[in-house]
């Protein structure tokens, strides 16, 4: 075969692998749309990986690294305030461990279930690789609202989902964290739990804990900032930057949160946010001193924020947000917040750059229309990776019995975002699409993990 053959050959049969692993993810998994979908946006972003480098073909470790390594399905059962039993359903995926112990949040939301942790766990592995850091991939959580509960409810809840899942985790086996639903409080509790059952105090087994149980300074602001930090230096690369730009925000929990104020720091107006009711505007800029009163200290709907600010609006609904015009949009709420219309409306809106602070905001529509419009856009598992390394800085801290200062972790933390950001360009310009960050995140996040995966044999 002559020199074009060959490389034509590599691309067909590679095109016909990453078919052939795709259908069979549908075949095993059919009711599993979020897991699919995530699925479906790395594999298309592997293929010219394939070709150039059949090896992994040979080895199969698209099949394998589809497959989890392990899934704990298991009751939650808890007693409310009226003395009522009622039972959930708790998840813990433990997806990939050839970079290092498990690691990834624990959500508590109703809308739970396994396509969605897996969808997360999935996501989970190529982002804890960008991060360099020595951590695989996993995720947790359970189908029950923390929405109206007490907090002796949310305290049984915890407790009785560490019941069980204290016999799968450890510092050196799977290290969970908070994702929607979980922060400092549950955390507490679930370490708490932990603690009592395994008759130790092993700091690194969880992650997110509030600094005086031996939590990382800076683990509360790291998603958000990190996002910041991120859309930043992408920013700068294209001769702009956040100075000036109207920002808006979607949710107005811990990454919206965080997103804001750094956002804000570095000289942008954030003219929206929003929980899952609706959504607050204001052109002149909202305070987030009072966004953090309003969830990080009560317990209270975004509406509220209009009586504190009268010069603001509230909006019923939370897609409405997207049709606000911006220059610089950060989904930062929930999978599939922005689909193809609401691309579509930002799109003509004239918005320069889309950073994900959520885990898979956008759908596969909305992502094409980004890449194949002008828009800078900052994949989530590159743009939102900072939580989890600063997670991982904490268990270095753990292990060291030591705590590093604000300005430490916020040092690293701007280090590790500006490491993912040219790690994620590298991989894009080599495989001949600069500026594609969908492209340069997915195939450096997985080069990581799969020639782990190889160097481990078939396990
Ligand atoms: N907490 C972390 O360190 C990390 C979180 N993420 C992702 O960021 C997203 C947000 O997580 P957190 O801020 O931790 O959770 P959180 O529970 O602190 O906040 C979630 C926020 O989103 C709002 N929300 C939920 N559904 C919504 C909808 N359909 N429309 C508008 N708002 C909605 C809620 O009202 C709340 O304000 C999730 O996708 C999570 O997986 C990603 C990386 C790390
Ligand atoms: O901090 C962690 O371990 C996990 C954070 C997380 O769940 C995420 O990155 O989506």
């Amino acid at each position: 075969m002559t020199m074009t053959e060959t490389v034509k050959q590599n691309q067909m049969n590679a095109e016909e692998y990453v078919r052939d692993i795709y259908d069979k993810v549908l075949e095993r998994n059919p009711h599993e749309s979020e897991f699919n979908q995530a699925v479906k946006e790395i594999f298309d972003s592997l293929v010219p990986v394939f070709a150039k480098e059949p090896k992994y073909i040979e080895h199969n470790i698209l099949e394998q690294i589809v497959e989890p390594e392990r899934v704990i399905s298991f009751r939650v059962p808890w007693v409310d305030d009226n003395g009522k039993i009622q039972v959930n359903r708790g998840y813990r995926v433990q997806f990939n461990s050839a970079l290092g112990p498990y690691k990834g949040g624990i959500r508590f939301h109703p809308s739970v279930n396994l396509s969605i942790i897996k969808f997360l766990g999935f996501e989970q592995i190529f982002k804890n690789s960008l991060t360099g850091q020595p951590i695989g991939g996993g995720k947790g959580g359970a189908d029950f609202d923390p929405k109206g509960k007490s907090d002796g409810e949310i305290m049984r809840f915890t407790q009785s989902f560490m019941t069980e899942l204290w016999r799968h985790i450890g510092p050196d086996v799977d290290v969970p964290a908070g994702d929607i639903g979980v922060g400092a409080r549950e955390i507490g509790y679930m370490f708490g739990q932990y603690k009592r059952l395994r008759g130790a105090y092993e700091a690194g087994v969880i992650t997110g804990k509030n600094p005086m149980v031996g939590g990382s300074i800076g683990r509360k602001e790291a998603t958000g900032y990190g996002l910041v930090y991120f859309v930043n230096e992408m920013l700068k690369d294209h001769g702009l930057s956040l100075e000036g730009q109207k920002v808006i925000v979607s949710g107005s929990g811990n990454v919206s949160t965080y997103a804001m104020e750094k956002a804000i720091q570095l000289g942008a107006t954030v003219v929206a946010c929003s929980d899952s009711d609706g959504y607050v505007y204001d052109e002149n800029g909202i305070d987030v001193e009072t966004v953090k009163e309003l969830k990080e200290k009560g317990n209270e709907r975004i509406s509220e924020y209009v009586n504190r600010h009268p010069s603001a609006t509230y909006h019923e609904g939370c897609t409405g947000i997207w049709t606000i015009p911006c220059d610089i949009a950060f989904p930062c709420a929930t999978q599939n917040e922005i689909d193809e219309e609401a691309a579509k409306t930002l799109v003509e809106n004239g918005v320069k750059a889309v950073g994900e602070g959520a885990n898979m905001p956008s759908t596969l529509e909305a992502i094409d229309l980004f890449v194949e419009s002008d828009v800078h856009y900052a994949p989530a598992k590159a743009a939102n990776a900072g939580g989890v390394a600063v997670s991982s800085f904490e268990m270095s801290q753990n292990s060291m019995r030591l705590s590093w200062t604000f300005e430490e972790v916020d040092e690293k933390l701007q280090e590790t975002m500006k490491n993912i950001y040219t790690s994620c360009v590298e991989a894009a310009n080599e495989y001949g699409d600069p500026d594609n960050l969908v492209l340069g995140a997915n195939i450096a996040g997985f080069v990581k993990v799969a020639d782990a995966m190889i160097a481990q044999g078939v396990i």
